[in-house]
């Protein structure tokens, strides 16, 4: 199983969001973080390999399986997205929707197994406290545990996680990544997760994916774009890759105060103040 990318473009309206995006070939069991700037066009780089946007590509391949050429429902069998946290108003408890998100390519019957596999991840992520709660009444890192329950119950062959853990304390976060990880891994799964903690796009992706407005400046094996310079040229600050004292790499970032980087703010008569 195979996923790759050639010569996607996408517009919204008269406005090109993403521009000629080729993504080199990723393997069964890949862990690939998609970083960039806010409005780079990450969550609709997400959308539109969802097949959720029209798009111009020369092709979308999921193994033998062209997005263009197939039905939305073939495709969104196979692929799992997951977008931004956005606030779930469903009138249905944390246990339901997860037993939800397992029935949407199933038949309509509920079996033995399915019951337990959403139990399973309740008691594996503690929410045994709110299984039976209704998930609009939840704290925001609530829902998104649940959203995360209700993607890791799905056996898709890509996963297209949009900051799914924005919401979460530390511990929360590095549970869910190491989750994830591991279900990438165990079941060949290829994962693009977003994020904007490069600290932790080091420590759990063996690959990155750098966007910048609407165009991929780098893809390659962590530690080589982190040490390639892509990362000061796209976001504007200097970085020094640390060792933790686990042996992992930790982003240092600094921010640039030089000419490039003065922040104009417009005055009341209108000719701006530089900071
Ligand atoms: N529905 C929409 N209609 C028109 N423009 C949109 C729409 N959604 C997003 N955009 C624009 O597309 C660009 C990319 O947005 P996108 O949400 O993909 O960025 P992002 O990289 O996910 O950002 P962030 O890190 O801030 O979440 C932005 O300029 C945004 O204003």
């Amino acid at each position: 199983m195979t996923f790759n990318v050639t010569s996607l473009n996408c517009d919204y309206g008269n406005r090109h969001i993403l521009r000629d995006i080729n993504v080199d070939s990723l393997e069964p069991g890949s862990f690939v973080a998609l970083i960039g700037p806010n409005a780079a066009g990450k969550s609709t780089l997400f959308k539109a390999l969802a097949g959720l946007l029209p798009v111009s590509a020369n092709a979308i391949f999921l193994n033998d399986i062209e997005l263009q050429e197939t039905s939305k429902a073939n495709w969104l069998s196979r692929v799992c997205y997951l977008p931004q946290l956005t606030g779930n108003t469903a009138n249905l408890t944390v246990f339901e929707t997860i037993l939800l998100a397992r029935k949407s390519n199933l038949s309509w019957a509920v079996s033995d197994q399915d019951v337990a596999a959403a139990a399973a991840l309740i008691s594996e992520f503690q929410l045994d406290n709110i299984a039976h709660k209704n998930i609009n009444q939840l704290s925001g890192g609530q829902q998104q545990l649940a959203a995360i329950c209700q993607a890791l119950i799905r056996n898709p062959d890509l996963y297209l996680l949009d900051e799914p853990t924005s919401a979460l304390d530390i511990h929360r976060e590095l549970q869910v990544l190491h989750a994830l990880k591991q279900q990438t891994c165990e079941r060949g799964v290829i994962t693009i997760v977003s994020m904007h903690n490069l600290t932790l796009a080091a420590k759990f992706a063996d690959q990155l994916i750098v966007l910048n407005r609407g165009e991929i400046s780098a893809q390659g094996g962590t530690e080589d774009v982190l040490m390639s310079g892509v990362i000061e040229s796209t976001y504007g600050v200097d970085i020094e890759v640390l060792k933790s004292k686990f042996g992992e790499p930790v982003i240092s970032s600094h921010y640039r105060s030089d000419q490039d980087s003065v922040l104009v703010i417009p005055s009341a008569s209108g000719s701006g103040v530089e900071c």
